[in-house]
């Protein structure tokens, strides 16, 4: 039986390694491509309106530069106690980062844009919320000498040691990861992709 044809090439406008791992294991083609937009927003915005907008903003870019081609774009907020986290730029400031997160219930926001061609655009934003066991400093350390916290909003790898924080975890794993499978499978069929195509 013949594959079906897919709808059209697939970008992963992001640079992320996560998002990337996430998506191999869906085995559909697809290539990644750095959106290269600014990430600033109005900060009147709250967490979901911020990562949602951003999601856009970065698929409609790389959009601009295949306009016949679908496009994925994602962005990730962690908030805590009504406090926006991002990406640390270095060690002290995942110190404080986590600081903020153990013993206490964060939510993790990722939204996701497809946009196919002619501009069509779908888009979905998902939450998880993870609540973190309490540390001693000196373990808080210890976490930190792993490196984890570099290019992770929030300053942990949920797939990687930093499972031995996670006192609970409730939704989507992926969506911590960076890229909440369900919703991008759902706008994925709904755009007319095929999958399990034989090799
Ligand atoms: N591996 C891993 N990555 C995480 C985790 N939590 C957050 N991240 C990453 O943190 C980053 C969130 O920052 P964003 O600004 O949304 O994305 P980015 O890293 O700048 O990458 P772009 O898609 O190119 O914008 C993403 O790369 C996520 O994959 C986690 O638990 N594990």
């Amino acid at each position: 039986m013949k594959n079906p044809g897919p709808p059209g090439d697939l970008f992963l406008a992001s640079t992320s390694s996560a998002r990337k791992a996430l998506m191999d294991g869906l085995g559909l083609p697809y290539r990644t491509e750095a959106p290269g937009v600014d990430e600033h927003v109005p900060a009147q915005l709250s967490a979901l309106e911020a990562v949602a907008m951003l999601a856009v903003r970065k698929a409609r870019a790389v959009h601009e530069r295949h306009p016949d081609a679908w496009v994925l774009g994602a962005d990730q907020l962690v908030e805590v106690e009504g406090t926006t986290l991002g990406k640390p730029h270095d060690r002290d400031a995942a110190r404080a980062q986590l600081g903020r997160l153990l013993g206490h219930t964060h939510a993790i926001h990722t939204g996701v844009c497809l946009v196919g061609p002619g501009g069509h655009l779908t888009q979905a934003v998902e939450t998880t919320h993870l609540t973190f066991f309490p540390l001693p400093p000196e373990e808080l350390e210890r976490y930190l000498d792993t490196g984890e916290w570099e290019g992770c909003a929030g300053s942990y790898r949920v797939e990687g040691q930093g499972q031995a924080l996670l006192a609970k975890l409730e939704g989507d794993r992926t969506n911590v990861q960076g890229l909440p499978m369900l919703p991008v499978v759902r706008l994925l069929r709904q755009a007319g992709f095929a999958f399990f195509a034989r090799p």
